[in-house]
């Protein structure tokens, strides 16, 4: 059997960024080319960053991803790696004369010798949940198989593989020996077991390995986990990629020799697509006298896979939008304690600023555990108290009921605003998505900020990252940096004397099962009540759910790990009559 070695590489692509992706290509390619590889890959659009949204619809953009493309074929062949067939994703647009010329595309091409030899575009496109490629795309139509040192490798675009039939069934046809899939698949809980069972079967019906190389990073509101992928047709993992980090995988594979009597170029497979077939030539290669061992990497175990997250897609939100610092509001309660310990693992203490703002309604141990995070994670901590301007705000109106409480949580908005601006920092707000979908928040009060952290949270889940979090830190020798009794006590808004969170909505477990149902499960009242929840919490979580959208269209984006989150995943009227029960 020959033999390919071959570098994937799984990096971090920045939106928007062609100079700086180009580079890091580059970089990563002469990396991999000290391993003497025959073929280097990376993931889907790894020139544009994945998504570009709207940024599909502007020709300049199209034009320089393609021009970049060029440009980085060049300086491949320039920084003498030239003879090393290079796999990139780019944006791209249909070919002049055929049916989509012009239109956008989300292409790959294959760079060798100074030139792009080969390139085509995604077949299926993802249409659901974050995904909304039918606006920006038009499919491709050809299914692409490069011939190299003897062996055929097909090549796939991350939704080929999740449909059924298209290149999946193609590669099939075309006896090829490697499914090479280029990927921007974002993290959700649970998606790897998803993913790897997916793998395994497109492996089989494709009648030949496959590998799944994947992006990590962060865009917004998604995060990319990594964990690229080889299983062979059997089923057998051969190769793992680490969560969150960049990597370079070197495998070395024996695959079939490719059957110079295959189906010719041209012929039409599965779904229509078109056989093209590039020879880009070399002799087989035997197995190395000492092939490279594949990295199989282990996994993280769910919380620390969340957590490890909500760091990303804080960091990356911080660093790519060209801040260095960040500002919270530290109330000594659960849901503050769990984002700052985010941002300092995102971005270091050093970078972390916290604020007490005390009212006569804080407790003194509001105040003393804020001080006690802020002493054992060592982030930069401040007190203002608000009792001043609230008073002030109170001589010069008259306000009661809630809007007397909210007052107190949009004074603290505003100092939170006026300090950011002033120094720098950007705001983390501190929701969960419990919060969120009840809209147990204060619109233009605790509810702003540049980014959310914990949106996609459930409070259940807070205490268990929580406690998670500090159990790590422990089982490292390091102070936890979370007090305890910030999570033992009962949650609190401390808008007024004595409040409790369970004053006003569910326990938090109970709310929690009910929420999951009715946001992620888009399950209907009855099916909920039937299920064993009582009615009338069913009908008031329900009814607050839907009253609540207002808030959350406001809220600052944050990084999706539910299988559904607030923002992309679920899009529903504002303005809507439609209730249920
Ligand atoms: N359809 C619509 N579109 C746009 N805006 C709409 C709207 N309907 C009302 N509004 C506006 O929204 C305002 C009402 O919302 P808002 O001012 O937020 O106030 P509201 O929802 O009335 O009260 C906030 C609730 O959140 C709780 N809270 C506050 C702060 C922190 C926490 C916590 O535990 O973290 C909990 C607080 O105890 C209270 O139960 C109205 O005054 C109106 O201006
Ligand atoms: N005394 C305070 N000092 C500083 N920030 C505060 C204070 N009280 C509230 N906040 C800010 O407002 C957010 C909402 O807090 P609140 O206490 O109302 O409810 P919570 O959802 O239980 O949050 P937490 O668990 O962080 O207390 C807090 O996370 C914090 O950022
Ligand atoms: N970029 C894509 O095509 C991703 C779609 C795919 N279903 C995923 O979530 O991984």
């Amino acid at each position: 059997m020959p033999n390919l070695r071959l570098a994937l590489c799984q990096i971090d692509p920045w939106v928007g960024d062609l100079a700086r992706n180009s580079e890091e290509v580059l970089r990563w390619s002469k990396r991999a080319a000290e391993s003497g590889v025959d073929l280097i890959a990376f993931p889907e659009m790894v020139l544009t960053g994945y998504p570009v949204e709207d940024l599909a619809f502007r020709g300049s953009f199209v034009e320089g991803s393609r021009a970049a493309l060029v440009d980085l074929a060049a300086k491949l062949q320039a920084e003498g790696l030239g003879d090393v067939p290079v796999v990139v994703g780019y944006l791209g647009r249909g070919e002049p004369g055929s049916r989509y010329a012009g239109r956008p595309q989300n292409c790959a091409a294959v760079l060798r010798g100074g030139e792009v030899v080969t390139r085509f575009a995604k077949h299926f496109l993802p249409n659901y949940g974050v995904f909304d490629e039918y606006r920006y795309f038009v499919p491709g139509d050809q299914l692409t198989v490069l011939r190299l040192h003897g062996v055929d490798v097909a090549l796939a675009i991350c939704e080929d593989i999740w449909q059924e039939g298209g290149r999946v069934a193609a590669t099939g046809q075309a006896g090829a020996g490697l499914l090479l899939s280029l990927n921007g698949s974002p993290y959700e809980r649970d998606k790897d077991d998803v993913r790897l069972e997916l793998v395994r079967r497109r492996a089989a019906e494709a009648g030949c390995p496959l590998v799944y190389l994947n992006m990590v990073g962060a865009q917004d509101e998604l995060v990319f986990d990594g964990e690229t992928l080889i299983v062979t047709e059997d089923g057998e993992l051969l190769a793992r990629g680490p969560q969150f980090a960049e990597a370079l995988l070197v495998v070395d594979l024996d695959l079939p020799a490719a059957n110079e009597d295959g189906l010719p170029d041209g012929t039409v497979l599965a779904d229509g697509l078109k056989l093209t077939r590039v020879d880009l030539g070399g002799a087989p290669k035997e197995r190395p006298a000492q092939p490279i061992e594949p990295q199989v990497s282990e996994r993280l175990d769910d919380e620390a896979e969340v957590y490890a997250a909500l760091v990303e897609g804080t960091r990356a939100y911080v660093r790519k939008n060209g801040a260095r610092s960040v500002l919270i509001g530290l109330s000594g309660g659960i849901d503050s304690a769990l984002v700052a310990a985010i941002a300092v693992d995102a971005i270091g203490a050093e970078n972390v600023y916290g604020v007490s703002m005390p009212s006569r309604y804080s407790s003194q141990h509001s105040r003393d555990d804020a001080a006690e995070l802020a002493r054992r994670t060592g982030l930069h901590f401040r007190t203002v108290s608000i009792a001043p301007m609230f008073d002030a705000y109170m001589g010069a109106t008259e306000l009661t009921g809630l809007a007397e409480e909210n007052l107190q949580s949009r004074l603290r908005g505003t100092l939170l605003m006026a300090i950011s601006n002033q120094e720098g920092q950007l705001v983390l707000a501190p929701g969960n998505k419990s919060e969120l979908a009840v809209g147990y928040s204060t619109l233009y009060g605790d509810s702003v900020g540049a980014y959310g952290p914990i949106k996609d949270v459930y409070k259940s889940l807070v205490f268990k990252l929580a406690r998670w979090r500090n159990a790590a830190a422990e089982a490292r020798g390091e102070v936890p940096p979370i007090p305890e009794n910030t999570i033992s006590k009962p949650p609190s808004a401390e808008l007024r004397p004595d409040q409790k969170d369970t004053d006003s909505l569910p326990d938090y477990d109970l709310l929690d099962a009910v929420l999951t149902r009715y946001v992620e499960g888009d399950e209907g009242r009855d099916a909920i009540v039937a299920a064993g929840f009582p009615a009338e919490v069913v009908d008031r979580v329900v009814r607050l759910v839907d009253t609540a959208e207002y808030k959350r269209r406001q809220y600052p984006p944050g990084p999706k790990v539910s299988p559904k989150n607030f923002g992309r995943d679920r899009r529903l009227p504002i303005t809507n009559r439609w209730r249920q029960g």
